[in-house]
């Protein structure tokens, strides 16, 4: 027993500020979840005995690393690569792989921390973690994008395996990506393994694993809306990104119903009155997924507005808001303009879109407000199943994990409302809490159960 008292969230922040300096993302996501179970480990002593969240707050390890490759012009290029295996209590480390010149340690720290609570949520046995490279593959052809992924594979196969640390997309990491990773690891290690999820149907995939994330998203701010008698049909949806977890969820909002009216980039927004419909979509997966243009295109062919200079969408008024595009891209200011123009419901599809003020603003105002760690968790969940499949040998049917994906998404949904509720007659979850609660709890029991290790 290392204290004799729980920590106040003032102090549990200062050690953790002290001990992790220069990493905003990463203090912020911990502070968000030291907010919620903080008074139920006071209720709840067995989990500061252990002192659960300390450990969970510090990664099992950080590995930091070279990638060398070369440009189509015969450079040398360089850049750093990461892999963040957080937490492994509950199965192999299991997270995506981010490539944008934003990422840094702190900041895959923050993702892997996030995954190690989502990853529980679904109640599939995956552990938390998260890699990526500040490699940027805007404006790099396919030789480049090919050469980068076997540069960072040639380190990264040490450190994961099938059983080990499974990785998959993330912003900047797609099928093509995963595709020649994939092969970097099997030729080095000359093993077909399911090391990777995310692959194409060719080679392992799973069906609907492209769409999972996205339509998680939707189908879980369907179940907010049903918790409380109301429906997404007919609504108005602000959404933002325009990559593979903003399409899908454009895509699952037309299939309820609901009129999707943005969509945006790091140049800005498109904002289309009339409604994105299925057409439209299909343009833009055209632009993004393979001529990867940018989303301007979009207003000139159809004659919508764009908002430049880096613009955000949630000025635009809507019920509904799905933000898909990257964290912290939704201010206090932000939130407090959305719920103005009569916000209701927050679904997102990024992690950890929402600054902690604009967080703090939604659950003031009691509307119903999705955390990613909960509403964007139906990629990994998906993920999860295509491990099953390759560890099986086989390939489910596509009519099954589309039954199996709505099935983990309620999951997480009653999970949620279980640790979430307000209770007393009233409908109110602050799904924050609930979301944080029950992925600790799950993590932290098989923690105690393992030992000090
Ligand atoms: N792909 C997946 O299965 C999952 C992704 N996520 C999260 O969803 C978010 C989007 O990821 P993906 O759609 O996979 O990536 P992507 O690479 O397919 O798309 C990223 C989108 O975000 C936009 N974006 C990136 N940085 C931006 C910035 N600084 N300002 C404005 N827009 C920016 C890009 O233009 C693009 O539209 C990320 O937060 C990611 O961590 C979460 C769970 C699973
Ligand atoms: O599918 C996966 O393993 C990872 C998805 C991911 O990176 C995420 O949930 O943020």
């Amino acid at each position: 027993m290392t204290r004799d008292h729980v920590p106040s969230l003032a102090e549990f922040i200062d050690g953790l500020d002290k001990r992790n300096p220069g990493q905003p993302e990463f203090i912020q996501a911990v502070k968000e979840v030291a907010e919620s179970v903080l008074g139920y480990i006071k209720a709840h002593p067995k989990y500061h005995d252990h002192q659960i969240l300390e450990r969970m707050a510090e990664p099992d390890r950080v590995v930091s690393f070279r990638v060398c490759w070369q440009d189509d012009e015969g450079n040398v290029r360089v850049n750093r690569g990461y892999r963040v295996q957080n937490n492994n209590a509950i199965g192999p480390y299991k997270g995506g792989i981010r490539f944008h010149p934003s990422v840094n340690q702190g900041i895959l720290k923050f993702l892997a921390f996030e995954q190690t609570f989502k990853n529980a949520l679904t109640g599939l046995p995956m552990g938390g973690g998260k890699g990526g490279s500040n490699f940027n593959p805007k404006g790099k052809s396919d030789a480049e994008i090919m050469r980068f992924c076997q540069g960072f594979m040639t380190e990264l196969y040490r450190h994961v395996g099938e059983d080990t640390d499974v990785p998959a997309g993330d912003i900047g990491v797609g099928g093509r990506e995963i595709g020649y990773m994939f092969g970097q690891y099997k030729r080095i290690t000359n093993r077909y393994v399911g090391v990777l999820t995310g692959k194409g149907m060719e080679y392992g995939g799973s069906p609907i694993r492209v769409e999972a994330t996205g339509y998680g998203a939707v189908y879980f701010l369907q179940d907010m809306l049903k918790h409380v008698d109301k429906s997404p049909e007919g609504m108005v949806a602000i959404v933002s990104g325009s990559g593979n977890v903003a399409q899908h969820a454009v895509e699952k909002l037309l299939h309820l119903g609901a009129k999707p009216v943005t969509m945006s980039d790091s140049d800005g927004f498109i904002y289309d009155k009339n409604g994105i419909d299925e057409e439209k979509l299909a343009f833009v997966k055209e632009l993004k997924n393979k001529r990867r243009g940018r989303i301007a295109e979009y207003a000139e062919k159809f004659g919508a507005e764009f908002h430049g200079d880096g613009a955000t969408p949630w000025r635009v008024p809507g019920q509904l808001a799905v933000p898909c595009a990257t964290q912290n891209e939704v201010s206090g200011e932000d939130a407090m303009v959305m719920l103005k123009n009569g916000a209701i419901a927050v679904s997102e599809g990024a992690n950890m879109p929402c600054t902690l003020q604009a967080v703090h603003q939604f659950q003031a105002a009691k509307i119903l407000f999705a955390p990613g760690k909960a509403a964007n968790a139906g990629g990994v969940g998906v993920s999860g199943l295509e491990m099953s499949q390759n560890s099986a040998r086989i390939t489910w049917k596509e009519d099954e994990l589309q039954r199996l994906l709505r099935d983990i998404m309620q999951g997480i949904h009653d999970r949620c409302v279980k640790y979430g509720s307000e209770g007393e007659g009233s409908r109110y979850v602050d799904y924050v809490k609930g979301a944080n609660i029950a992925g600790f709890v799950k993590v932290a029991d098989a923690m105690i159960a393992q030992g000090v290790v």
